[in-house]
């Protein structure tokens, strides 16, 4: 059950005691009392904090321990500092019924139940500890805020024998204010904390009497600021409240003292030596482990969810595209580039990055397992690579989020490493089987267990690696980059034979940093042997420039330069292919890395019916929406064959843009797997994406020559994939209109 849906019925905690009216005690009073959850009464050794309790509403009784209150009472929390707690049960002992049940909120667990047992002789079953894991460094009834523990934990650490129905109504209790309530056992509780929240206090209160007390101490506070204010507010705390913890939780906190001062150790002698590498280590280990926790942190709180407001685009008419322009980099290049660079020996300066979110997944996975990757100027990265093998255990399982390309990318690179990791995922990630990424990496030897039939999430166990030979059954190019990653990892020699040859960046990429990649009369040999770290400048991205092209070809009056384009085997096919059906534009030649590198033209065309065969259908699957804008545009009939036989994301596209035309009013029919569409003009109106950025482009451009403006809705994810959109349409002088 969540905090919200907590049943609110009045009254129903009945009477409640807090002892020790301060600033937890009060909140806690402040809370049930706003929500008429119970009947609060106060008791504490200072009187004024009560009277302030009753005239501020904390509570509604001032009150005493004595045999007519106490008797009374279905819950006593005990929220004194914890070392007055032994005092408090001992006043409370007399009076005491075994259905009333007594709760703490006290910050060490391990002194509290000593406390009880000293006073009791034992525990009793009534007595139940608990800790809320949200506080401020104020004290005091008049610091209460009755929504302190919405969002945050609370601890609650029941004995073998406590009383189970008392133990449901602190749950419900804690859940009542808005905590979200976790059971722990004492020990645990008073390691862990003595760690999370015990010496980061004894830190701030330390630094700061020692600034205080140093020489220039005027100066030093005179000149601090923002860094100094983060990590010295908690010293500020109450000191009787932490005097108390440190002496009750001793052996832990020393524990975890120890830990520190060693490390901290380290550090002098790093700076003493000016070994900067290790700082560097350190602090990129420690900002990936804060991000991690933060992260951790919003998802608990949910501070981080914000509204996405649905945005659509449309292309305005009377445009043409005229202009020359580099694109931003790659992705999928990008997501290629950093991993390999990562897995190199050496630096690599990154330029033309495309950081999209779905790259960002991939830099975020690969900091929380070591890699130095510093942003420099804007899409510059540069990455200090710790070899094939040099990645570290993550302190939690690695999120792809919903990026298929991350996933496909660290997998077998996960699986080449000595650790085991879990490898989790969101919404569209979720649910699909992954059985020949899955298969490929337990080719690698590595044991892999998913608890449903191969679906994320999952766990990897490295094993011994040993040579492998993949043979590819489908051509999907993330697939193909995760083959080769794969086959680095073989001790001797990797075989990867691609469904279909031509050159991909797959290869080009990895021998650019000096891997040992051969073609052999079947497919490609990858002889074992490091990465070597590279500088590299991205070219622009491949799909942007189809849609470009495209639209040139659409627009009369266009001219089109693009300065940046390096185009694989499939994506120059696909250019070619509009050249053949009447498309305008020159093409770049093959560079010396295989790659068709350079610029590509491109004008006004008419372009011609076509027809394209199943195997063609498959090998521009993720242009095909593209196509079939051509197709509605094009002189006379078209068909696009063996839809029905591509993997189902693409032939829902496809799908998708057929029902597009229908409503444009652009003739086509769709049966077993063929389209046919007649080309035509279309008419002009709404149509949806469905947060599809790819299919998002290729609407647009069915909106190049329409009869009216075609406005294409549920464009946020476009324009957080392509965002330099605007910035495109202005540089090359058409318009792109953004409402939201
Ligand atoms: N401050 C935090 O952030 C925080 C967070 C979680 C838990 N806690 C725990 O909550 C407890 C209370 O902390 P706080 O921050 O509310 O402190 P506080 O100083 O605001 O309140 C403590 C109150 O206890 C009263 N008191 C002390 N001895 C007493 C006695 N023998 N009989 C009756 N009343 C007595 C004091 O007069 C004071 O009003 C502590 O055990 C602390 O470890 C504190
Ligand atoms: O936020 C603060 O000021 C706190 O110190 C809260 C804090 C903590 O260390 O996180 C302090 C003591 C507790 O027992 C629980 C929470």
């Amino acid at each position: 059950m969540t905090a919200t849906t907590v049943s609110q019925e009045k009254n129903q905690f009945g009477n409640v005691m807090i002892v020790g009216l301060g600033m937890i005690g009060g909140s806690f009073a402040k809370a049930l009392k706003l929500k008429g959850l119970a009947t609060l009464y106060g008791v504490d050794r200072r009187q004024g904090e009560l009277t302030l309790g009753v005239s501020t509403g904390v509570i509604d009784f001032a009150a005493e321990l004595n045999a007519e209150t106490v008797g009374k009472m279905d819950v006593i929390v005990l929220a004194t500092p914890v070392r007055a707690m032994a005092l408090v049960l001992s006043e409370l002992k007399p009076f005491l019924s075994s259905t009333t049940l007594v709760t703490d909120v006290g910050s060490t667990k391990g002194s509290v139940v000593a406390a009880a047992q000293q006073v009791f002789g034992h525990v009793p079953k009534n007595f139940i500890p608990g800790h809320p894991i949200a506080g401020a460094e104020k004290s005091g009834v008049l610091a209460a805020n009755p929504h302190l523990f919405e969002k945050h934990m609370a601890i609650v650490t029941p004995l073998v024998d406590s009383n189970p129905v008392l133990l449901d109504r602190l749950h419900r209790l804690w859940r009542a204010v808005g905590a979200d309530v976790v059971s722990m056992d004492v020990e645990h509780h008073d390691h862990v904390l003595a760690s999370s929240s015990h010496l980061p206090h004894l830190l701030a209160y330390t630094l700061v009497d020692a600034l205080a007390n140093g020489e220039r101490n005027q100066d030093i506070f005179k000149f601090a600021a923002g860094g100094f204010r983060d990590f010295t507010r908690i010293a500020s705390s109450d000191p009787v409240m932490w005097r108390d913890v440190f002496l009750a939780n001793k052996e832990a906190t020393l524990e975890t003292l120890d830990h520190f001062t060693d490390r901290l150790a380290d550090m002098r002698k790093a700076i003493e030596s000016g070994d900067g590498a290790s700082m560097f280590g350190v602090f990129t280990r420690a900002k990936s482990a804060r991000d991690h926790f933060l992260r951790l942190l919003e998802s608990r709180t949910g501070v981080a969810e914000k509204e996405v407001k649905p945005v659509s685009v449309s292309l305005l008419p009377a445009s043409a595209v005229q202009g020359g322009i580099s694109l931003l980099g790659d992705k999928f290049l990008s997501h290629k580039v950093i991993t390999i660079a990562a897995l190199s020996e050496g630096v690599s300066n990154l330029r033309n990055i495309n950081l999209g979110s779905d790259v960002k997944v991939t830099i975020q996975a690969l900091r929380d397992m070591g890699v130095v990757i510093e942003a420099l100027a804007e899409n510059q990265l540069r990455v200090h690579g710790v070899g094939l093998r040099g990645l570290k255990a993550p302190i939690g399982p690695i999120n792809v989020h919903t990026s298929r390309e991350s996933l496909y990318l660290l997998l077998p690179v996960l699986a080449g490493q000595s650790f085991s990791v879990t490898v989790i995922a969101e919404d569209n990630l979720l649910n699909v089987p992954m059985n020949e990424l899955l298969a490929l990496v337990r080719e690698m030897g590595g044991e892999v267990r998913s608890e449903v039939g191969d679906c994320l999430p999952i766990s990897l166990s490295p094993s011994e690696p040993k040579d492998i030979s993949i043979r590819l059954e489908s051509g999907s190019e993330p697939l193909r980059m995760a083959a080769f990653l794969a086959s680095l990892y073989a001790p001797t020699m990797g075989n990867v034979v691609p469904l279909f040859g031509g050159v991909s960046h797959c290869e080009v990429l990895l021998r650019y940093f000096s891997a040992k990649v051969d073609l052999a009369s079947d497919g490609f040999t990858v002889s074992s042997g490091p990465l070597v770290a590279k500088d590299m400048l991205l070219s622009g991205d491949e799909y942007a420039s189809s849609w470009l092209v495209l639209l040139a070809n659409l627009l009369p009056g266009s001219e089109l330069m693009i300065a940046n384009v390096g185009l694989d085997s499939v994506s120059y096919d696909f250019m070619s292919f509009l050249q053949s059906i009447g498309g305008n534009l020159a093409l770049p030649a093959k560079n010396e890395l295989g790659i068709y590198g350079g610029r590509v033209e491109a004008g006004f065309a008419e372009f011609k019916g076509f027809s394209l065969t199943a195997e063609q259908s498959y090998q521009f699957r993720d242009e095909l929406p593209l196509l079939c804008v051509a197709a509605a545009y094009a002189m006379g009939e078209s068909q696009l064959k063996g839809l029905n036989a591509l993997p189902y994301h693409h032939e829902d596209r496809v799908l998708a843009v057929v029902e597009a035309l229908e409503q444009m009013n652009i003739k086509c029919s769709y049966s077993n797997g063929e389209l046919s569409v007649q080309g035509g003009v279309p008419s002009g109106g709404e149509l949806d994406c469905a947060g599809d950025d790819k299919l998002a482009l290729a609407l647009l451009a069915l909106g190049a020559r329409s009869q009216s403006v075609i406005k294409v809705n549920d464009c946020q994810k476009l324009l957080e994939e392509f965002n330099e959109l605007e910035s495109v349409a202005r540089q090359l002088g058409f318009r792109c209109l953004v409402a939201q």
